[in-house]
């Protein structure tokens, strides 16, 4: 049997919704065994119907599928996948608000899971990257250069993860040499555990697999070195892109979310041409992979990220620096 070219398979748009319970697990449904991707779980939703906005074919499929009514939505990740034999879009929404109680009123199982205990080979593989999603959180983090000494620098770390909440933290210091890196991320590690975030660090690969942390991000020029993702187990990894070819290539290694920059203009790099919301999201849309907006952003702007595609928001001057 031939296989149709790419360009001549029909795209079936897909909304589906991500619900919560009251301890912040999501709802899962097993497909039947005889429909596309049949047996394996997804997140509850279905096909638009012609003319529907996303939001309107979410709270139909929900209603239907659920017996729930979505009260307020908002974008997670929007994703287009190529089976073999279709092409979907899946426009991904974080249900905000529902009345009723979810049941399965098409006779399908439904389980509640958090993203950690999600297993990815036990969903469609269009939704790879909707896990990765639902592990990070909207707002991250960069340190920045001041102050310098470890003391003051941790007890500034202290007072911005407790003042702003954001729960993942990426420990950027290029000025420092591989041993004052490595210490200052061993204590970096052990505050941010104690103040319940990720600490990702910002290092050689060879490096992050002897720390004791929760991920890694890779510059650019890290990231276009590799050719495979580096074996760092359970470890978050991330890098930083500034155009379509980079996101690609992040895409392709499989990381778990990129940051695009810059998005506004920004103190720290005023020679770089901002990308603009615009562009920033002509970028987001074909990138499977969840992508903050860095540059000149911060817990204002997280409304206009989630429009324009993003995962979230990430910065220094947002985050770091007491302005914020
Ligand atoms: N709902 C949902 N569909 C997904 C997910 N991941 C994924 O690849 N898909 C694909 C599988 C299908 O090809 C398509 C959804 O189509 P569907 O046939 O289930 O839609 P529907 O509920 O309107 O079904 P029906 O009217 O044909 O019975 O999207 C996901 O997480 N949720």
């Amino acid at each position: 049997m031939s296989i149709p070219p790419a360009a001549s398979k029909v795209v079936i748009h897909v909304a589906a919704g991500i619900v919560n319970d009251t301890k912040g697990r999501v709802l899962i449904a097993k497909r039947p065994e005889a429909a596309h991707q049949g047996g394996l779980w997804e997140f509850p939703g279905g096909k638009l119907e012609s003319g529907e906005s996303v939001e309107q074919g979410l709270r139909r499929e929900l209603a239907e599928e659920l017996g729930i009514q979505v009260c307020v939505s908002r974008p997670l990740i929007r994703l287009s996948h190529d089976y073999r034999d279709r092409r979907v879009l899946l426009d991904i929404h974080q249900v905000l608000d529902y009345q009723g109680i979810p049941q399965g009123r098409e006779g399908q199982p439904l389980e509640w899971l958090t993203p950690e205990e999600m297993d990815a080979d036990r969903f469609p593989a269009a939704d790879r990257p909707v896990i990765s999603a639902l592990r990070l959180p909207s707002r991250y983090l960069i340190t920045g250069a001041a102050p310098a000494a470890p003391d003051a620098f941790l007890m500034h770390l202290e007072q911005r993860l407790a003042r702003t909440g954001v729960p993942i933290v990426q420990l950027r210091a290029p000025w420092l040499d591989t041993d004052r890196y490595a210490d200052l991320a061993r204590r970096c590690a052990a505050l941010c555990r104690r103040m319940g975030a990720l600490l990702l660090v910002n290092c050689e690969v060879e490096l992050a697999t002897r720390l004791p942390v929760d991920g890694l991000h890779l510059s650019e020029q890290r990231l276009l070195a590799l050719d495979q993702r580096p074996d760092l187990g359970r470890c978050l990894i991330g890098a930083s892109c500034h155009d379509a070819d980079t996101l690609a290539r992040a895409a392709t290694l499989g990381l778990d979310y990129a940051l695009l920059s810059p998005v506004c203009p920004t103190r720290s790099h005023p020679e770089s041409e901002p990308l603009g919301w615009k562009r920033f999201a002509e970028l987001v849309d074909p990138a499977p992979l969840p992508v903050y907006a860095l540059g000149g952003v911060g817990d204002p702007d997280l409304q206009i990220a989630w429009r324009h595609g993003a995962q979230g928001v990430a910065g220094i001057s947002g985050f770091w620096s007491r302005s914020s």
